[in-house]
Order: structure tokens, then sequence, then C-alpha cells
């Protein structure tokens, strides 16, 4: 049966090019997923797309030809709960991966120390409605109170509610990281209405965290996203000691303008022009959040 039969989806380009662009020793791909091999780590029946296999071989080999040196590899919706796949990743990347897991909230403590072993550092709070059906702040909170020593939360979210989400974040006990800026409208420019909104959500407190990443989610003009590169630059330059950079390979979801990984990494120096922004984001903050012990 083909993938188009079977209804699974290849979300990742065949043939990335060699970035122009070469990542400082130690480099970190902060946000990336696997999904699978499905045979050995089923996707969770309240998956809502269904990828084809893109596990820890692949994602490896993509991390040696984009010039990266460590993955955090980020649990993908597909795979609910369980956080198999996203362990035996780690379990296989020889110290070169850690993780965010995603969690039942009412996990255990002995469950939540396990997955500290197993390399995740942090949990993800999805808000995406066409990803999940549902994400409970209250439980969210509690379980946000009890995580292992060091830990942090990503929450993922688009900018209509950012402002809905003030309060919860503002409730959280932990360092956050924003996935994708809370995914602005780029084309508004760095001072338009949500890149503004945004600003003010990371003035509130001084341990929240974000990725400026997707471009190929967040301009629609296309590769090679000026959009994304004018608006995201000035971010970065702002709060440099609290950024962190991904691939978001294998692309969950991204049917049409699958992106070159290549030209995707190519936008490092576009938003992080000095080799001490390309640092910071690359290698120090991410040991910092990922690396401390
Ligand atoms: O990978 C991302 O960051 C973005 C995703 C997928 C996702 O988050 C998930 O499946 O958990 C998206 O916008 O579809």
């Amino acid at each position: 049966m083909s993938a188009e039969e079977s209804g699974r989806i290849t979300s990742w380009h065949a043939n990335p090019s060699k970035p122009a662009y070469t990542p400082p020793a130690g480099a970190v791909d902060a946000h990336c997923h696997v999904f699978g091999p499905m045979a050995q780590f089923p996707f969770s029946p309240k998956a809502k797309y269904l990828p084809e296999d893109a596990g820890p071989d692949m994602l490896f080999a993509l991390r040696d030809h984009l010039g990266f040196a460590r993955n955090v590899i980020v649990q993908a919706s597909c795979h609910g709960t369980d956080n198999a796949a996203t362990l035996d990743a780690i379990a296989k990347s020889n110290g070169k991966a850690r993780g965010v897991a995603v969690v039942d909230p009412a996990i255990s403590e002995e469950a939540l120390a396990d997955l500290h072993t197993g390399g995740m550092r942090g949990i993800r709070f999805n808000f995406l409605k066409r990803l999940v059906d549902n994400a409970p702040k209250d439980k969210f909170l509690e379980v946000a109170a009890r995580l292992p020593r060091g830990w942090h939360v990503v929450i993922y979210f688009e900018a209509d509610i950012l402002e809905e989400l003030r309060p919860f974040m503002d409730a959280i006990p932990v360092p956050i990281i924003i996935d994708h800026m809370g995914r602005p409208d780029v084309s508004q420019g760095p001072d338009g209405a949500d890149m503004k909104a945004f600003r003010a959500l990371l003035e509130s407190r001084d341990d929240i965290w974000f990725k400026p990443t997707c471009p190929d989610r967040l301009d629609s003009s296309g590769d090679p996203w000026d959009q994304f590169a004018h608006a995201v630059a000035p971010l970065v330059e702002d709060y440099q000691d609290r950024v962190i950079w991904g691939t978001d390979w294998p692309h969950p979801n991204m049917q049409d303008n699958i992106p070159d990984d290549g030209h995707v990494v190519d936008m490092i120096p576009r938003i992080a022009p000095t080799l001490e922004l390309q640092t910071k984001l690359l290698v120090t903050n991410p040991d910092r959040m990922y690396w401390a012990d």
C-alpha cells in the first residue's frame, strides 16, 4: 500500500540541501521530533495526523548533514502521552540528545523521575485545537508545580490566544519556553500587534524563553522567508539570553510547502547575525536549559 492509500503523511524534504551556514561546534537543534517507527511505537489513537516513520537514524543523519552536534527531541502530539519513541531516540543518541515529554497530568513522581533518567528535561503543553482535543489549564498547573528540579515547561499556542493564556502562564512556577514565538503574524513586521503582545509577555517575566523557529509555518511569502527574517531578528537581538533554535524536522503536518532543511538552517545568520548571538542561540542557551546536569 502506498503512503497515500494508507493515509500516512510524509512531511519532510527527501533530499535537503547542505546549508551555506556552518553552525558553531556543539550546536543544538533544540526543536525536532521522531515519528515511530510505528511497528515498534504505535501512534496514539487520538493522533490528529498519521505520519510515515521518521525514526532516530533519520534524525541523526540529518543532524550530521546540517552540521549540528546535538538534538532536543520534543514529543509530538501523534504519540500522545506515551513517550517511548522519544525516549528510545534519546537512548540511541550516545548522550547527544535530550527531550521534552508530553504527560498525563496525573503522572506519578516516580514516572517523572524515570523520564528525567531517560533524558527528559521538560514537559510540553499544547494548546493547538487542530492537534489536541483538550488542554486542561488547572491540571497543567498542578503537574507544573511538581516537576523534577531544573525542569521547565514548553508551551505551544497561536497568537490569538496569547492574552487568554496570560494568567495561566503567570501561574507557572518554573521557566517557560514558547514554541515558535506563539506563532505571530510575521507579515505585520517587527513592530506589529502580534510582536508587541509577545514582547509584553517576555517583559512580564525574565524566565520566559522562546524559539525563533518555523519560518516555513509562519511566513506565507515562502522560502527564503524574508518577512520572517525581518520580523524576528530584532526579537533575537533584544532577548538573546532567552532563545533556542530548532529545525522542527520532520515538520509535522506540513504537506504543502515542505521546507528544505538546508534553507531553514540558512535562516540562522539572518536572525542572529553575529557569532556571539549564534553561540548563545545554538550552544550556551540550550546547554543551560538541557545539559545543566
Ligand atoms: O512541531 C511543531 O512544533 C508543530 C506542529 C506539530 C506539533 O507540535 C505536534 O504534533 O506536537 C504543528 O504545528 O502541527
